[in-house]
């Protein structure tokens, strides 16, 4: 058994950046690919205890045809939030995302935590993990379309507005890694399990040291 899950390591505002076990952040544009890739690697790794994947808590009914998620309502997420209920927290597309708070203690024990996050909370995650590995989800603006028709959850106004904004984001600084999902789901999600093979490989490596 690795080093680093023989000791419960203890959390506090000096352990910041969070060392040892590695967070996964996949990010990308809506209709990309994201819950997708994420869904073929947890059957892939079913049987791997040192990966974790988080559920995020989100203000949005629970749908799990796409993603298995918690729901909360909005006060009852703000207040969750102002408890320190999450790790990491973001709004977006009109609703809220919490990654839960655990998520720090199982990287700071080893763990390869992999979550579906907004592009717009990379610099946070930076400062917050020591480890961070970004996987970029792409697809092309018709193939995107076509998907998130295709997904049926949002309105049509509201598909439109999700490619409105993913044509406003863009991603820089290091640790990013682009997989094109524009092919078979098989295609990306193997790029995707090698990447998480990495990860678990880093962090065994890091909890000997
Ligand atoms: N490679 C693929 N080929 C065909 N359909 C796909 C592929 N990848 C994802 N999809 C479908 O496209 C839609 C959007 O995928 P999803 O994983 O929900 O994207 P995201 O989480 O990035 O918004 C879903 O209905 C999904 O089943
Ligand atoms: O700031 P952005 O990078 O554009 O990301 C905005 C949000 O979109 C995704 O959420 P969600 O999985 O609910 O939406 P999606 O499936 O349509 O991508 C992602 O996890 C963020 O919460």
């Amino acid at each position: 058994m690795m080093v680093s899950a023989l000791i419960e390591r203890e959390l506090s505002a000096e352990t910041f950046p969070i060392r040892d076990g590695v967070f996964v952040a996949v990010v990308g544009p809506s209709g990309a690919g994201k819950d997708t890739v994420i869904g073929y690697a947890r059957n892939h790794f079913a049987d791997e205890t040192r990966l974790e994947f988080v559920r995020r808590v989100i203000t949005r009914p629970s749908d799990a045809a796409s993603e298995d998620h918690d729901t909360l309502a909005d006060a009852a997420f703000i207040e969750a939030e102002a408890d320190g209920a999450f790790a990491i927290s973001w709004e977006a597309h009109g609703l809220r995302y919490g990654i839960p708070a655990d998520v720090d203690w199982s990287v700071a024990n080893g763990r390869v935590a992999v979550a579906n996050v907004s592009r717009a909370i990379i610099p946070s995650l930076r400062e917050r993990y020591a480890n961070l590995a970004i996987v970029e989800i792409t697809a092309s603006p018709d193939v995107l379309a076509e998907r998130l028709a295709m997904r049926g959850r949002e309105s049509r106004g509201e598909v439109l507005a999700r490619l409105a904004r993913s044509a406003n984001m863009s991603l820089s600084g290091p640790g990013v890694t682009s997989i094109d999902n524009s092919g078979p789901r098989e295609a990306a999600g193997e790029r995707f399990a090698e990447v998480l093979r990495k990860a678990m490989a880093f962090s065994d490596m890091s909890g000997l040291i």
